[in-house]
């Protein structure tokens, strides 16, 4: 294929959701805003915080292009799979007022598509949305198929719902500069493509493993496509994983369980590794697998530098985060395993002991060769495909053929284990090259299509299209695409409130702020952590870009037309997020809803301000009449004290008109005795944002 064509590939609507298109080729910007289509008034791009720039560029594009474009920064890679930045996320919709036929855009890798996708889904319950996956993991698999969710502490992916999108534009472009580690990574949802339905993918790799490793091997576009038909031909037939679909899921009950061992801080793609490792001895040992295919898996993933073992002292662990697996029925496990090349079935109820004996040939401990006891055991049988019927016990072999320390040693997997320097070898990936081309973390090839579908390069129809304004000026997207922090309009009216404010954001000295600055010294450290990733934790992208870490769990803004926010996440959100400091003006007219004495009406009966109440403390201690048993602090003497009406919920409030009206539910709840409203609850416990200000980046820029 030249670089130039686009290939269109179809997904079928099944389930009652509409067909879509999956576009492969460069240069595809100009397709989004036909994807979003006449109906849309606001669009938001949900994108990782190594996506700044990039993110920023879809936004300034949409904009241009008459939307009310917001950008919302999540946490990179798994990080954003939580509950809490779902959250984030929904209140951010809320504040930009998102209605049923606005549109989410999700830039990023998988783990951001995931995102994307699940805050599609149950915004409203179901707004459309668009993937433009950057990474090879994401083309692949993650953004393709509607499988859309987020992490919780028992499992991976364990909340979700099937929302396909309504287009995937898969730039290649994005993978250009996209960290080898992360590269190789997707190649691993590639080959299981390769083994469940399409062999001529792992010849084409076989053919020359080495350029594999490279977006600009030869079969770059070849391999994503064929992978991106495999997935498109299953989830056409079978959407919600009623049965076919499962086959999709081939390495991924081991390596999920890999996965949620290691907090999610491993690729997706080398824990699939390793599960599709375990799945082909676990093939074999039950019987199904000819051994020549059980040992192409070992070869074919180890020559392109994916791993294939974890630590064996670990299978207990991994047995119990298996149960949870979403194939699991009642109390059986159910595993896919091959009956041979491209003929995928499920294996229902092995015995523990074939488990173990598989494990036997995955697992091993770095720094020694004792391999896990061999067993001489029982399988069960496969069933075929979709069958539930529990299958007989037979003898099986041995499971150690030889030993897993040599493997060990060459698959990284003890880069995992021992995350010493020495053990950190994953070999490949240290000798592995980076890719060309410009820093990663800042996917300028995607960039450059953004500019281009704003400038010249803009496709037809897309190009013509200005809804409710004109299209954005090439010039602001250049500086975007110039890798640079830009300085806004109203920034440039207050600078020093800009520049304080985005300094203090990134906790940035002077000099920080330059985003390629920040590309290239993670680039530096991502080449130094080369051999350890694939194996081992930093910085546990699923296919991210080489993230560029401001905090230390990450960060979330939400970027509007009005203003940027940034701050440290921490793992959870407080009630009082930093959306609620954007600015716009249904922003401020919902928060003014929620905050009625800053539209200047009348305080409610019986309350009292903070300052009333500290006037009348120190008014006592200077000598006024002691107070009464049982007086509590705040409270008006005499009078059992009663939070407003408004707030306890059950009263109207009093407009300015006349009107009486019921505020937001947010507000009705009764508060706890002793609550002055100001601050957090007494008993609630503060999160880690309460004491973390929000700081404003951008303050004021439109
Ligand atoms: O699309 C599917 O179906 C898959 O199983 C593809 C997997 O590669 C992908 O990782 C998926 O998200 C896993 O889904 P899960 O249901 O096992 O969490
Ligand atoms: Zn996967």
């Amino acid at each position: 294929m030249s670089s130039e064509a686009v290939t269109r590939i179809q997904i079928g609507g099944t389930a009652g959701t509409d067909p879509y298109e999956v576009l492969v080729g460069r240069q595809l910007l100009g397709e989004l805003g036909g994807l979003i289509g006449e109906r849309a008034k606001r669009v938001a791009v949900v994108h990782p915080e190594a996506l700044a720039e990039t993110g920023e560029a879809v936004r300034e594009d949409l904009a241009g292009q008459g939307y009310e474009a917001i950008a919302i920064q999540v946490p990179n890679a798994e990080e954003a799979k939580t509950a809490e930045v779902a959250a984030y996320c929904w209140k951010a919709l809320g504040q930009s007022g998102f209605t049923r036929t606005d549109v989410i855009v999700g830039v990023g890798g998988g783990a951001t598509t995931d995102l994307a996708g699940f805050v599609a889904a149950t915004w409203l319950r179901g707004v459309r949305w668009i993937a433009i996956p950057t990474t090879v993991l994401a083309m692949v698999d993650a953004a393709v198929g509607g499988k859309t969710g987020i992490n919780t502490a028992e499992g991976k992916n364990l909340v979700g719902a099937f929302h396909p999108p309504a287009g995937v534009l898969c730039d290649l472009a994005a993978l250009d500069s996209l960290a080898v580690n992360d590269y190789v990574s997707g190649l691993a949802e590639v080959i299981k493509a390769g083994f469940i339905a399409d062999p001529v993918i792992l010849d084409l790799i076989e053919s020359d493993p080495q350029a594999a490793r490279t977006p600009s091997g030869p079969h770059t576009a070849e391999l994503i496509e064929r992978s991106i038909r495999v997935k498109a031909a299953v989830v056409s037939s079978d959407l919600k994983e009623s049965g076919l679909r499962e086959i999709l899921n081939y390495g991924h009950t081991l390596g999920h369980a890999i996965e949620k061992n290691e907090r999610y801080k491993w690729r997706h793609g080398a824990a699939v590794a390793v599960g599709m490792h375990f799945a082909a001895e676990l093939g074999r040992l039950a019987g199904r697998l000819d051994d020549a295919t059980a040992d192409r898996h070992r070869t074919v993933l180890e020559s392109v530098g994916l791993p294939l073992h974890y630590r064996h002292d670990q299978w207990p662990k991994l047995l119990e985060n298996m149960k949870v697996d979403k194939k699991s029925r009642g109390d059986l496990l159910r595993f896919i395993v091959l009956d041979g090349l491209a003929k995928p079935t499920v294996l229902e109820g092995p015995d523990p002991a074939v488990l173990l004996a598989a494990y036997g040939e995955v697992g091993s401990s770095p720094g020694h060769s004792s391999p896990p006891p061999a067993v001489h055991t029982t399988t069960a049988g496969a069933v075929p495909f979709g069958s539930t019927r529990a299958s007989p016990a037979v003898s099986a072999p041995s499971p150690v053929r030889d030993g897993v320390a040599p493997d060990a040693a060459r698959s990284g997997f003890s880069a995992a284990a021992a995350p010493s320097a020495g053990a950190r070898t994953g070999h490949r990936l240290v000798a592995g090259r980076t890719p060309p081309g410009p820093a990663p973390g800042s996917a300028p090839g995607l960039r450059a299509s953004a500019r281009a579908a704003s400038g010249t390069g803009l496709s037809g129809a897309a190009a013509a299209r200005t809804r409710h304004g004109p299209p954005g000026p090439a010039a602001r997207l250049d500086a975007s695409a110039s890798g640079h922090l830009r300085p806004c309009t109203a920034a440039a009216r207050r600078p020093g409130r800009h520049a304080a404010s985005a300094a203090g954001a990134r906790g940035a000295r002077p000099g920080r702020d330059d985003h390629r600055g920040a590309a290239d010294r993670s680039r530096r450290r991502g080449q130094d952590e080369c051999g350890q990733v694939l194996g081992g934790p930093p910085p546990g992208s699923d296919g991210a870009h080489q993230p560029r870490r401001r905090t230390r769990v990450g960060a979330l803004g939400v970027r509007g037309p009005a203003v940027r926010v940034e701050r440290p996440f921490g793992g959870a959100v407080s009630s009082r997020p930093p959306y609620l400091r954007l600015r716009g003006a249904q922003l401020s007219r919902q928060r003014d809803l929620l905050h009625p004495r800053r539209r200047g009406l009348p305080r409610p009966a019986g309350r009292r301000s903070r300052r009333l109440e500290a006037a009348r403390g120190s008014r006592s201690a200077a000598g006024g009449p002691p107070p009464r048993p049982g007086h509590r602090p705040g409270t008006q003497r005499g009078t059992v004290r009663q939070s407003p009406a408004h707030r306890r919920g059950g009263g109207p409030y009093p407009w300015p008109d006349g009107r009486l009206v019921r505020l937001g539910a947010a507000h009705h709840r009764q508060l706890p005795a002793g609550h002055t409203g100001n601050g957090p609850h007494p008993g609630r416990r503060p999160g880690p944002l309460d004491s973390q200000p929000a700081t404003v980046v951008n303050a004021g820029c439109v």
